[in-house]
Formats: structure tokens, C-alpha cells, sequence
């Protein structure tokens, strides 16, 4: 697992091919490796042409790029996603490929994404092998997935774009949505309690019954999706901060795309009122999107000294990239599984495409439904307030150095009144201590 947080300075592909030929398993992983990113970058090239222009070039991953962009003639792709990659797996060279009945690893495998580039994932074991994610296709009986998206469809003809930033301060939100949650009494709550970057939000429902109904069998995959991931990737323990409890989701956000530019930017989920190291299950029905996650590279790298700490430093745009990107591909009734890890490790978005293919349902639109835990232990009524009136935002600190010692990411609170047209923002600021399931300690409960 640490080898996957922890990498700090992945080396070049200049690096890694230095032209050294042996019959090391890591010069095995390493062709392994070169061949995956080079079938993402060309998947219309085979593999015996990939190793052989990749040979041809003593290993040098982006003069083999250089050539074969140079001599291949251009495919027309009008969706603007690659048209072939049947799973890395593929691409293992024997004896490192895992044997499909073998017991996964406990620790995770090496990042294969690399700074500018996109790797793109279809298969669910290379899914859940290089993300924090796990994906399971066609999830619900086919009538049933249709009848939720009729629904929704119906539904989203009165959906609005969000005007505020909801999850992030990094979002925008080019599309529409509206948060569906479990009762009247939530309902209320949500509309006078709750605030979303200084607003409140105004399109709140109660979940249809279809949402409803199909909120048990998210229940029960997520929780399934869960157990196994702590048996196989977290070396059979719970995150810290997790919660140890079933995921017992009680509220929905559903969002539409309408068309190919329609998406959402990089952001992690804000965990002001799911607490941290949160489970989310995202199902997509409607046209197939590209879903893109990329690790969130700490700040901290060369910096040893947790005193002169900025909080509120963010990767920003020339730090996102470094670790590339990988494309989750998301077909109509498929369920995302976004782990405890991916919050406050990784950054997501939907990516504006060219095109798209219609759906015999839904023509251009895309409906998704994340359904989410809003925990007791952080409703607005008990978390910290800061003196301007704001409630607080509970962030991260991207920061390495506590997670390369075992302890967990760590969190505080501040003022998000920065955020809110026409406020200034105080200077709050306060951080947040948790037991090891994640349960708030350190505040009263009383907001001050
Ligand atoms: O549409 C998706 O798949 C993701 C939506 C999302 O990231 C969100 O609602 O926070
Ligand atoms: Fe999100």
C-alpha cells in the first residue's frame, strides 16, 4: 500500500529505460509497464508492433510514442475515446501477471498513469488494481436500470445548474443535478441547515421509489465492494478514520449531461458532512462517459518541516498532472465503487468529450446518482461555526509526511465564507481530531 501513497518521485520513462536488459522481475514489470501506457496512448497498434518499435528504441517509451504517432496513419474516432483495450492484464508478461485465481495482493501496485498522459481502464480487475475505485457492469436487471433512467430523465427536465461551487472549490459545474435525500424532515434540513460553499441548496427532493429501491442493492454491493477491498488492498484492516459501520446511504445527488461538453471538473467530494475517508456508490446509466481520476501529488515532496505547513495549499494546475490520469470508462448500469482512499488521495472529473454515442434511452444524456452517507456525527448542528457565521468546511492536508508515517491523513476546519460572493473570509481555522473510526472528538459539539 505505502509503495502506492508514498511514491514520491516516480522516475521518468527516460529513467526507467535506461536501456538495462535484464531478466529481473523489475525489468519484466518494467516492459510490462511501457507496453500498458503505450497501448493506451496508441490502442489501435498491436502488441507484437509495440514491442518491437519499443525495442527498436532501447526502451525509450516516448521516442516509441515519437515514431508511432509519426508513421501510423490517423484513425477517425469520433467519441473520442480509444477503440481497443481489453484489459491490461493482456499485457503481463509471465510470471509477474497474477494468476486469476490466486489471491490478490494486499498491497497495491505500482501508479501506471504517468505525468500528461491518460491511461484508460475498462476492465474491472485492472479498475480496481490501478484506483482507488472498483466498478461492476451491468448492475442492475436491464428493466430495472431503464426504468430508473425514464425516471430520472423525467425528472431532470427541471434539474438546475449549480451556481455555487458544491463539492470543491475547484468544481465547476457545466451540467445539471438535485440532491434527493430520504425524508421530509431531511428535506427541511438540508434546505435551512445545511451549507454548500456558503449556500444553501434549494433543489432538494425526497428520493423517488425507484432511487429508493434501487438504494438497497447499492447498500448491499457497497458493503460487499467494501469487505473486499479491506481483504485485498488494505491488508485486511480498515483505513484509519474509517467507518468501521455497514455504508448505509441516505441521501442521492443526481446529476445529468446533457451532450459531450456537459462534464464536471477535477474535485474530490467534500467531506464536511461525510466525515472522513468516505465511501460513495456512483451509478451511471444513460451514455457511456469517461470518468478520470488522478492522484492528488502532496505539496510536500522536499519539504520535511510539518511547522511552516499551508493548509490550504492545493496541487493547483501545474502540480495535477504529474501523476497522469486514468479514464474509468462508465457504460450505461454500471456502479462505481469510490473507496475509502479516493477522496483524500485522488481528484476526479468528467471530461468534456467530442461525441458521444446515443443511448437508445436516453439519446445524448448521461444520468448519474452518487449515493452518499451524511453521518449524524457531522451534521451542521455540531460542527464547528466559525465567528463570521459560515459554518465550517472540513478539508485535507495534502501533505505526505503523516501518511508516509502510518498515521493517516490530517484534517482541520476552516472558514469557506472566502468563498461566498460579497464575504470575506475570517481567519478560522481549527484542526480536526478524530478517533480512529473517524468519530469527531475535541469539540464540544456546541458551535462557538
Ligand atoms: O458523474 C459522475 O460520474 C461523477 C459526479 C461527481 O463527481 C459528483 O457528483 O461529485
Ligand atoms: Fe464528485
Amino acid at each position: 500500500m505505502d509503495a502506492f501513497v508514498t511514491r514520491r518521485k516516480r522516475k521518468t520513462s527516460t529513467e526507467e529505460s535506461d536501456g538495462r536488459c535484464s531478466n529481473s522481475k523489475d525489468a519484466e514489470e518494467s516492459t510490462e509497464v511501457k507496453l500498458a501506457i503505450l497501448a493506451s496512448l496508441h490502442p489501435t497498434v498491436d502488441q507484437d508492433t509495440l514491442l518491437d518499435v519499443l525495442t527498436a528504441h532501447d526502451g525509450d517509451v516516448d521516442a516509441t510514442s515519437q515514431t508511432l504517432r509519426a508513421k501510423l496513419p490517423k484513425k477517425p474516432n469520433p467519441g473520442g475515446t480509444p477503440a481497443v483495450q481489453v484489459s491490461l492484464r493482456s499485457f503481463a508478461v509471465a510470471p509477474s501477471s497474477p494468476r486469476l485465481d490466486a489471491p490478490p495482493p494486499a498491497k497495491r501496485t505500482k501508479l501506471l498513469s504517468r505525468k500528461g498522459a491518460t491511461l484508460h481502464l475498462y476492465d474491472p480487475v485492472d479498475i480496481s488494481e490501478h484506483t482507488p475505485c472498483t466498478i461492476i457492469h451491468n448492475f442492475l436487471p436491464p428493466d430495472e436500470a431503464d426504468t430508473l433512467l425514464r425516471e430520472l430523465l423525467d425528472e431532470s427536465k427541471t434539474f438546475t445548474k449549480a451556481t455555487f461551487k458544491l463539492f470543491d472549490n475547484v468544481v465547476s459545474s457545466p451540467h445539471t443535478s438535485a440532491l434527493y435525500v430520504s425524508s421530509q424532515p431531511e428535506l427541511q434540513e438540508q434546505k435551512h441547515e445545511y451549507v454548500y460553499n456558503g449556500s444553501r441548496m434549494t433543489d432538494v427532493r425526497t428520493l423517488t421509489p425507484h432511487l429508493e429501491r434501487v438504494k438497497e442493492r447499492v447498500q448491499e454491493a457497497v458493503n460487499r465492494e467494501i469487505q473486499e477491498r479491506i481483504r485485498t488492498r488494505y491488508g485486511g484492516k480498515k483505513l484509519k478514520y474509517q467507518d468501521p459501520g455497514p455504508w448505509a446511504p441516505n441521501a442521492a445527488f443526481v446529476n445529468c449531461y446533457d451532450g459531450p461538453q456537459e462534464n464536471v471538473g477535477w474535485h474530490s467530494d467534500q467531506l464536511t458532512y461525510l466525515g472522513p475517508r468516505p465511501v460513495i456508490g456512483s451509478l451511471s446509466l444513460g451514455v457511456t462517459r469517461e470518468f478520470r481520476v488522478r492522484r492528488i501529488v502532496p505539496s510536500d515532496d522536499n519539504d520535511d518541516d510539518d511547522d511552516d505547513e499551508d493548509p490550504n495549499s492545493d496541487p493547483g494546475p501545474d502540480r495535477g498532472d504529474l501523476a497522469g490520469q486514468i479514464a474509468i470508462h462508465l457504460p450505461h448500469n454500471s456502479l462505481l465503487v469510490m473507496h475509502a482512499d479516493m477522496q483524500e488521495e485522488w481528484k476526479h472529473s468528467v471530461s468534456p468529450a467530442r461525441a458521444v454515442d446515443p443511448h437508445p434511452v436516453a439519446g445524448r444524456r448521461r444520468i448519474n446518482i452518487t449515493y452518499r452517507c451524511y453521518r449524524e456525527a457531522f451534521h451542521p448542528r455540531g460542527t464547528p461555526r466559525c465567528p463570521c457565521g459560515v459554518p465550517a468546511v472540513l478539508r485535507v492536508a495534502n501533505r505526505s509526511k503523516r501518511k508516509k508515517e502510518g498515521e493517516g491523513p490530517r484534517y482541520f476546519w476552516m472558514c469557506h465564507a472566502g468563498n461566498v460572493p460579497g464575504k470575506e473570509a475570517c481567519r478560522f481555522f481549527r484542526w480536526a481530531e478524530f478517533d480512529e473510526d473517524g468519530n469527531p472528538v475535541g469539540w464540544t459539539g456546541e458551535n462557538e
